[in-house]
């Protein structure tokens, strides 16, 4: 949150704006294809309207009810498909720009995941379904043009049945996990990646330069999770893998310029049964599993480019 203000005698920070507001936009394609959009928004200002706070004078408060007017105001007003990010900026710069009491405007947004549908092998021209991942953004601007989009992706689930194992940790008299170069890995990654854009004004002209950076980044993410179709690639740890996935974003693409992904070790447990009289029902050959949500394992770590000392 922006610096607070000194007010009799305490230092007070305060925002104000309208959460998930929900919107679905439909584009009708002149070639009778139609795209569409679903999006959860939510807004937050930092304005000057300390006297609402103090006096109960309302006179400088931009109502979160017209807040939530502006983004169906706005879809209206986007006559062509445009990016997540695109629409995040178009509102962050409404706001800024519109009030003189608005001086940065913080807008967070989650597209719902709808897919075009095929049939047949053939596009459908107006029916989609829900995929899973989600598609997320961050737009933060500053009345002085200050401009900082962050894009992400929530709830991508992978799993692979081998290539995977954990060995030489840290053993004490609690450890009871043994070395494995054999196991399931399996996670739920939860990604945001900045970009290096510092101002509204010098953004990429393709309404959907972000939508398609948004596909490319999450298919280096799984390409790098996943290695070559035939041969796989071996993981020594999540924390290897995570590493390894948010280095190969920032190599592949310049205009990002830091990385941060949260992937959770999601158990699948070996299952191994015994009788009353120690007899075999089961025993484990990398072949059943027991799958839990919970506990898991939390590994998350960032990865940003250090400036040059130029
Ligand atoms: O990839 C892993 N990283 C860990 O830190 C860890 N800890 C654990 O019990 N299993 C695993 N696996």
């Amino acid at each position: 949150m922006a610096r607070g203000l000194e007010v009799e005698g305490f230092n007070l920070k305060q925002r104000h704006g309208k959460a998930r507001v929900r919107v679905a936009r439909v584009w009708k394609g002149k070639d009778g294809c139609d795209s569409m959009v679903e999006w959860n928004v939510s807004i937050s200002l930092l304005s000057k309207c300390i006297n609402a706070y103090l006096d109960g004078d309302n006179s400088d408060i931009v109502a979160t009810d017209t807040m939530k007017n502006t983004v169906y105001a706005k879809a209206k007003e986007c006559s062509e498909q445009l990016s997540v990010e695109d629409f995040a900026v178009l509102l962050a710069k409404h706001f800024v720009s519109f009030y003189r009491q608005v001086t940065g405007a913080i807008i967070n947004i989650v597209e719902k995941p709808w897919e075009r549908l095929h049939v047949a092998g053939q596009p459908h021209e107006h029916g989609f379904k829900l995929g899973s991942e989600k598609h997320t953004t961050e737009v933060i601007l500053h009345e002085n043009g200050a401009l900082m989009i962050t894009s992400g992706v929530q709830g991508l689930a992978l799993l692979k049945t081998t290539k995977s194992g954990f060995e030489g940790f840290i053993r004490d008299k609690y450890t009871a996990l043994p070395d494995t170069r054999e196991r399931m890995l399996a996670t739920e990654v939860t990604g945001t990646w900045r970009y290096w854009y510092p101002s509204a004004f010098k953004l990429p002209e393709n309404p959907l330069y972000f939508t398609e950076r948004y596909l490319d980044v999450k298919k280096v993410l799984m390409d790098t999770f996943f290695g070559h179709p035939k041969v796989g690639v071996y993981s020594p740890s999540v924390q290897s893998t995570l590493y390894d996935m948010a280095k190969a974003v920032l190599s592949s693409f310049s205009d990002i310029s830091s990385v941060e992904l949260k992937m959770p070790n999601i158990h699948f447990l070996p299952v191994n049964l015994s009788n009353r009289d120690k007899n075999t029902i089961v025993k484990f050959k990398d072949d059943v599993y027991l799958p839990t949500d919970e506990p898991h394992g939390s590994i998350e770590a960032s990865l940003s480019r250090i400036p040059s000392r130029m």
